[in-house]
């Protein structure tokens, strides 16, 4: 049974990406009072770009916060599809540039077989997310979890022991020409205590609400529980 998540519905772009802001900001904000630091894991696609724009300009803490990813293209950063270039292109600036960003791309040609060698610097930073920002594409995907994958297996089994795992997704209209990806694990979101799910559009939020318990998004909502929040707008 997936728990009910918190469901705020917005009429505006503007509105959606400034209560997005103000929300992160405030869970970032009582990491940091409460232990000095904080952590910060994001999403690539279209919707967030704004958000991470006004969150950079925020007179946080940022040299206390370390920002990583939910998930990647298996690309270098000079790649367009590259979530680390988006994230670098768009949060890490003006005061956020202070941040400690941990990318996911490796050296390694391949993702498979890049866990290990990733999780010496994911392990840590992602035992205890503070604040996930999550999307969803309209086949119901969210992080790397697209239905179907290679490797989804591992990345939704809940007693998996690393944090990443690697994907390999059917090709789609929503995939791109870049199938191969990295993202995190189903116990790194069972153990994040703050998720927002961004979702634009009335299509997801049909998809959202129809998707078997089976379907990734519904694994990611019995990972996240309680810690989850969606903010909608159409
Ligand atoms: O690497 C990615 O593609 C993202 O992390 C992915 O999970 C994204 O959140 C969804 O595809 C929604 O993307 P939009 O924001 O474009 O709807």
């Amino acid at each position: 049974m997936t728990s009910a998540a918190e469901f705020h519905a917005f009429g505006t772009k503007e509105t959606f990406e400034t209560e997005a802001a103000d929300w992160i900001e405030a869970r970032l904000e009582d990491a940091l009072s409460r232990r000095g630091k904080a952590t910060l894991f994001c999403s690539g696609g279209s919707t967030p770009g704004p958000i991470y724009e006004a969150l950079s300009g925020l007179n946080l803490d940022w040299e206390h916060v370390t920002i990583g990813l939910a998930d990647e293209r298996w690309v270098d950063e000079t790649h367009e599809a590259s979530n680390a270039a988006l994230v670098r292109r768009t949060l890490l600036k003006d005061k956020a540039e202070a941040a400690t960003f941990l990318p996911m791309k490796t050296e390694d040609n391949s993702a498979f077989g890049a866990e290990a060698a990733l999780e010496r610097t994911y392990g840590e930073a992602a035992s205890v997310i503070d604040v996930l920002v999550l999307g969803m594409g309209e086949d119901g995907h969210t992080l790397s979890w697209f239905a179907n994958a290679k490797g989804l297996g591992a990345a939704t089994d809940p007693g998996n022991m690393l944090s990443v795992a690697a994907i390999d997704a059917p090709k789609s209209k929503v995939t791109g020409e870049i199938t191969e990806r990295m993202t995190l694990t189903y116990p790194v979101v069972g153990r994040a205590r703050n998720i927002l799910l961004l979702m634009s559009g009335d299509k997801k939020k049909s998809v959202f609400e129809a998707a078997n318990p089976e379907h990734p998004v519904s694994l990611m909502r019995r990972a996240a529980g309680k810690a989850l929040t969606v903010f909608y707008r159409s």
